[in-house]
């Protein structure tokens, strides 16, 4: 144990995004009280709301955090005591891991937490779109190829679909096994499963050779042809929202978004273009929650060098969803997941009372915190 976190003798205060999911049912004194004397008080704190200003005037020694938070200097620069973040997540574009280390802050991340959820999602969304899918041929195009891609392949080739996977980071393999180009040129669906990345400039340090961002944008959407599926869960700016609309004017592609360039915001203009839209729940399970729960508290555990005391096992109810029974029965693809309930759902949000014809960001992330969440099916 280091020194710091000894010198929490007295208590640890968390201050954490209340949605995270079962944030009471781990973070507690039985679940971290193990070092003799400690107190646990935990803050929960909307996570659009958990600012400079508040971890200024609370100064806690752990921050917990969704995708929402941006941690970075501006958040932590008044602050002298957190000690530890964790982001209940598999994205960590809202976070500055550089500034942490520099702050010497462990940092710890949800890696592959809801990879089934997501590839479930995606799924989903294309056999809702084309039921035929089931039966035939179907070249699905993947981009980005780590924990959700290669989940995604997997089903596919489950479903006896062919595969084309472009991931540049990676050794080519079964699926990594295609260009850029030929992946959009050559699939029935291509879906998206890359971090949101920047470019390298010289002084950044920061920026990836192969950056994500506008990665979609009117070159490559030209490449795909016009009954070629576009699904984006990743992030909102991986799509070029300008391009993508021009895009869908032009050819009538079928596009499913779940993350939106200016999320929490979505404007009607693009929404009405869609096929599907879903407020950012693709990892929505309850399954691919607790999972990203489990694992920052079992860091957290590591960090304060004591036995992780509460699993996730003993806070899900049965789960009945078996993979190898849809498979057996498309026609209850609906029971197993209902897309179409969330996009009218995000839909609704868009009334003739509002002005902007936009969805607001208060009720995009009202539709999110209030999420029944699904079951992720089992295999
Ligand atoms: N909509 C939602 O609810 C969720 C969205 N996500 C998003 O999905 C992203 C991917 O998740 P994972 O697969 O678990 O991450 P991962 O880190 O396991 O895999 C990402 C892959 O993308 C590849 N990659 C990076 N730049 C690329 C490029 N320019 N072209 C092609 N491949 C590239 C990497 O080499 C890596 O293999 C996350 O970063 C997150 O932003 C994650 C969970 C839920
Ligand atoms: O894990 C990720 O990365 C995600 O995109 C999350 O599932 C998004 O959920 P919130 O962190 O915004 O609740």
């Amino acid at each position: 144990m280091d020194n710091k976190i000894n010198q929490m003798a007295k208590g640890i205060t968390i201050v954490a995004d209340s949605n995270i999911a079962s944030l009471n049912d781990f973070f507690n004194h039985a679940t971290l009280g193990q070092l003799s004397g400690q107190t646990v008080k935990i803050i929960p704190v909307a996570g659009r709301d958990i600012d400079a200003k508040l971890l200024s005037e609370v100064q806690p020694d752990i921050l917990l955090i969704r995708s929402v938070t941006q941690v970075n200097e501006a958040l932590l620069a008044e602050n002298h005591s957190v000690q530890f973040v964790g982001s209940a997540t598999i994205g960590t574009d809202h976070v500055d891991q550089d500034y942490l280390a520099m702050r010497d802050i462990t940092f710890a991340n949800a890696a592959g937490c809801s990879k089934h959820s997501v590839a479930q999602y995606v799924l989903t969304a294309i056999l809702t779109i084309r039921p035929n899918y089931w039966q035939q041929p179907v070249t699905l195009g993947i981009i980005g190829l780590g924990n959700i891609g290669s989940t995604l392949a997997q089903y596919a080739n489950d479903l006896g679909w062919q595969v084309l996977g472009y991931d540049p980071l990676l050794p080519s393999s079964t699926i990594n096994n295609a260009s850029l180009e030929q992946v959009l040129s050559q699939s029935n669906a291509v879906s998206l499963h890359v971090p949101l990345t920047s470019e390298k400039v010289d002084s950044d340090a920061k920026g990836s050779d192969y950056p994500t961002r506008h990665l979609i944008n009117a070159e490559t959407l030209a490449m795909m042809p016009a009954d070629n599926i576009l699904i984006n869960s990743a992030r909102g700016p991986v799509v070029n929202e300008n391009d993508l609309k021009n895009d869908i004017a032009h050819t009538g592609r079928q596009v499913v978004l779940d993350v939106f360039e200016h999320e929490p915001t979505v404007a009607d203009s693009l929404l009405a273009k869609l096929t599907i839209a879903t407020p950012h729940i693709a990892g929505y399970t309850l399954e691919g929650k607790l999972r990203g729960t489990q694992i920052i508290y079992d860091a957290l555990c590591e960090k304060l060098a004591i036995i992780p005391a509460q699993s996730m096992s003993n806070l899900l109810p049965l789960n009945l969803f078996l993979w190898s029974e849809l498979k057996a029965n498309p026609d209850r693809l609906s029971k197993f997941y209902d897309i179409m309930q969330d996009d009218a759902l995000l839909r609704s949000k868009i009334s003739d009372e509002n002005p902007d014809k936009q969805v607001n960001g208060a009720d995009f992330d009202g539709l999110r915190r209030d999420y029944h969440l699904r079951r992720e099916w089992q295999s």
